[in-house]
């Protein structure tokens, strides 16, 4: 029975219910995380301890496939190449007992690019979109709101924009009030580090630096949660409450194109709320929503998505659709999954590189939880 509830404790999305069961169950492991949530180890960076309860979990259950690989994660976040070697080793042990999942190959993959082995990760992180490619869609992916009812519910204060309706990209002005803006950069601001980004094959696709706030940290965040849930129709119990992360890019700071779910870390819905108005550049972009539809939000500050300083990769495209400007208050939510449950490859998106001002921004995903 245990290893059931265990299955269900991953360093990133873990919730507290599962958790608090498992506490019960070896409450000796969970002593040195803060009340009981192991995730509450992760989101204030304290990799190590999360490390350490796993790795005791795993003398509890040493067939626990997910023990050995939530340590891995935890191991690849710290800083040192002496935990990524021990990371290493607790993914081949993962590995072992379950060689098909491919969770594991991209967090092994992960560490062996971290650890400079760059063909070895590419091995682990084909093998991890191969086997993600044959399984089924997890679930059905999240309902879309009708326009009139995003529109009752954001009421005259807000500006709602249906920038697209496939992919489905909503922009919504005057989301986020000025004083919760202040609020998020003031709480992230001596939290912030150098960005990371699972899987990626190459860091360099992205310059940044992140922080994590917990997800009922202070009332504002709850506020926030409450106001994206009522305006996309969902309820409080619909989906898996995230932390949100804050990025922050200094001037030339980017992201390149890419997906913000997988199918091992599923990301439904991704709200993005801009902290700051950049002067110039810094939009997010949507290759696969036509260039007029960003024009439409503001013709005015029409702009390049990279300036001629910027080494873009083959695989980046040339044509970045439509960009919308980087607005204070501003809410771009979009949806990464269809409503069949696959991954929506129409989703993909760039943090355009910021030409002049900095730029601050919070992504809030919502990842639905199914009964
Ligand atoms: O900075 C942006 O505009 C995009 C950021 C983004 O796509 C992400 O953080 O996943
Ligand atoms: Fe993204």
């Amino acid at each position: 029975m245990g290893a059931l509830l265990i299955q269900q404790v991953g360093v990133e999305e873990l919730r507290a219910p599962s958790t608090v069961n498992f506490a019960r169950s070896a409450p000796a492991l969970i002593s040195s995380c803060f009340d009981g949530r192991l995730n509450a180890c992760a989101v204030q960076g304290q990799y190590e301890e999360a490390e350490k309860v796993f790795v005791s979990g795993i003398r509890y259950f040493p067939d626990e496939a997910s023990l050995y690989t939530n340590a891995a994660i935890a191991a690849s976040q710290q800083t040192d190449a002496s935990a990524w070697q021990r990371g290493l080793v607790h993914g081949r042990e993962a590995l072992q007992r379950q060689p098909d999942d491919s969770r594991t190959h991209h967090v092994v993959g992960n560490l062996q690019q971290q650890l400079g082995r760059a063909s070895l990760a590419e091995q682990h992180f084909a093998r991890a979109d191969k086997i993600a490619s044959g399984l089924p869609p997890r679930r059905a992916g999240p309902p879309r709101p009708s326009f009139d009812a995003v529109l009752d519910a954001a009421g005259p204060a807000m500006e709602v924009h249906l920038l697209s309706h496939d992919p489905f990209v909503l922009v919504v002005d005057n989301f986020v009030k000025p004083a919760e803006v202040a609020w998020i950069r003031n709480n992230a601001a001596p939290k912030l580090s150098e960005s990371f980004t699972y899987a990626a094959h190459d860091q360099s696709v992205r310059q940044s630096q992140t922080a994590w706030l917990g997800p009922h940290e202070h009332s504002t965040l709850t506020a926030l949660e409450n106001r994206l849930l009522a305006l996309l129709g969902l309820r409080f119990v619909d989906v898996a409450h995230a932390e949100l992360q804050v990025v922050q890019y200094e001037q030339g700071g980017y992201y390149r194109s890419h997906l913000d779910t997988s199918s091992w870390h599923p990301r439904d819905i991704t709200a993005l709320y801009y902290l700051t108005t950049v002067q110039t550049g810094g939009g997010t972009a949507f290759q696969n929503v036509s260039a007029e539809m960003g024009d439409l939000l503001d013709s005015t500050r029409k702009q390049p998505c990279f300036d001629s300083t910027h080494h873009a990769e083959a695989s980046e495209p040339q044509d970045h659709g439509a960009i919308v400007p980087a607005v204070a208050g501003r809410a771009v939510i979009f949806y990464n999954t269809r409503k069949d449950g696959q991954m929506d490859t129409a989703a993909y998106h760039a943090g355009c590189q910021i030409i002049k001002g900095e730029k601050w921004i919070a992504n809030h995903w919502l990842t639905l939880r199914h009964a």
